[in-house]
């Protein structure tokens, strides 16, 4: 990461409508750099959205979502990971590569990039696969793959929608490692599931959506 300072990301009086249908009115949220939070909520409470909101993919229809030190962006701090990550159709490492290139990658030679490459495909268990094209790979395989670009970007705060529906225990066990490391690193995570497992047992904080209220 950039700079060793744990930012906070806050919002006050953020609100979520569609048409006149108020999805979650929340009067405050606070989420300091380095917590992890399970979001839970039922089917349509609206969890998704709020990821969107919080990462600044969404707008929300009322209030702001800030970062501070102030003068960051959420869009830039944070990155959000989809239950089904989009993959470029070409290998593993070129998946790597092309988001290396267009992200802090550009200063490093040949070696050094190959290096890191290599470390992030060592982390997510895919090097034997590296040059299999992407669209191949299992579900699990996916979203180690998905991980790991996100990676590269060194987001402060990372958030994963359902990062383990589908997922049989093995893979839950393993992409449970690799948050680990991420949070030891002193990442903020926040991420949804409607099971409780590995993956969710990492997070010491429940957010539960529920009737529009989001209860922390
Ligand atoms: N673009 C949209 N226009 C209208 N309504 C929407 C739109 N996007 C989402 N919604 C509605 O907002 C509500 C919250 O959706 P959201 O996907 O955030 O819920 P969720 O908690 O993530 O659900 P799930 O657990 O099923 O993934 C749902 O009722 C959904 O139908």
């Amino acid at each position: 990461m950039k700079t060793t300072t744990p930012m906070l990301l806050q919002a006050r009086q953020l609100q979520l409508k569609y048409r006149r249908r108020v999805i979650w009115d929340i009067p405050q949220l606070y989420w300091h750099q380095g917590e992890s939070i399970y979001l839970r909520g039922i089917n349509g409470s609206g969890k998704t959205s709020l990821m969107k909101v919080i990462a600044g993919l969404q707008s929300p229809s009322k209030g702001q979502v800030k970062l501070n030190p102030s003068g960051h962006k959420p869009a830039n701090n944070c990155c959000y990971l989809h239950q089904h990550p989009w993959l470029f159709s070409n290998s593993v490492r070129n998946n790597l590569l092309i988001t290396g290139h267009s992200h802090h990658l550009k200063g490093l030679n040949h070696q050094q990039l190959n290096r890191q490459l290599d470390d992030l495909l060592v982390w997510a268990g895919l090097m034997e696969l590296a040059e299999q094209p992407a669209r191949t790979l299992s579900g699990g395989e996916r979203q180690r793959l998905a991980l790991a670009r996100a990676r590269l970007i060194q987001p402060r705060f990372w958030l994963l929608d359902e990062p383990t529906a589908s997922l049989d225990e093995q893979s839950v066990q393993r992409l449970a490692l690799m948050l680990e490391e991420l949070q030891q690193q002193g990442v903020g995570l926040l991420l949804t599931s409607h099971q409780q497992n590995a993956v969710t047992e990492l997070c010491s904080q429940q957010w539960m959506l529920d009737n529009g209220q989001l209860h922390i």
